[in-house]
């Protein structure tokens, strides 16, 4: 069984809408971010403020990669997995990737306090420039995050149909 990989700019939706979908489709779903601070015992502010952005890089391809190792499974990615092709390899052996595509606009009204690359707001039009041609490159579906979740996470489902 092929795993289901979130990818898309931070807080596009990918920890929560993996959850549900997980709740709907009976996946288990591992966060990358969160597997990275319990393997860590860390948080990863913490982790961007002492060693910073390149240590976090290192520690995600690293466990992107253990968790690419499972079947079956929802990986929510972190918002810069795409930065490194080796990380999209490692997911794409084994997975089919979903872009979550949610309005800028949207992303900015919520809660960053634990995104140390939101610390300045003004920094998600400058990683949305960088980022968004690999978003759509690396993706097999892309579904917009622009409705209320649980709609979001049938358009998922729908679009996954006959392809795991
Ligand atoms: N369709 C949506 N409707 C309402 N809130 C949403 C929607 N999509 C995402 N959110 C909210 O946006 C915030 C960021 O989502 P999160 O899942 O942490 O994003 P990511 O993991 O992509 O960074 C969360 O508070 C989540 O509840
Ligand atoms: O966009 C990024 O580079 C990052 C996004 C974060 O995850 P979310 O996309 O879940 O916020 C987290 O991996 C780290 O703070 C770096
Ligand atoms: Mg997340």
């Amino acid at each position: 069984m092929k795993n289901i990989v979130l990818i898309g700019m931070p807080a596009c939706g990918k920890s929560t809408i993996g959850y549900w979908l997980s709740k709907k489709i009976n996946y288990p779903i591992l966060d990358a971010d969160k597997y990275l601070e319990e393997k860590e015992n860390r948080v990863i502010s913490d982790i961007f403020s002492n060693e910073g952005e390149e240590y976090f890089r290192e520690l995600e391809t690293k466990y992107l990669k253990e968790l690419s190792e499972k079947n079956g499974i929802i990986i929510s990615t972190g918002g810069g997995a795409v930065k490194k092709k080796e990380n999209i390899d490692i997911l794409k052996k084994n997975g089919i990737v979903v872009f979550l595509n949610r309005e800028i606009a949207d992303i900015y009204k919520e809660n960053h306090e634990k995104r140390p690359l939101l610390k300045n707001i003004n920094n998600i039009q400058k990683l949305y420039d960088e980022r968004i041609d690999l978003y759509r490159k690396y993706a097999d579906i892309i579904v917009k995050n622009n409705d209320d979740m649980d709609i979001i996470v049938d358009r998922i489902v729908t679009a996954l149909k006959g392809k795991l």
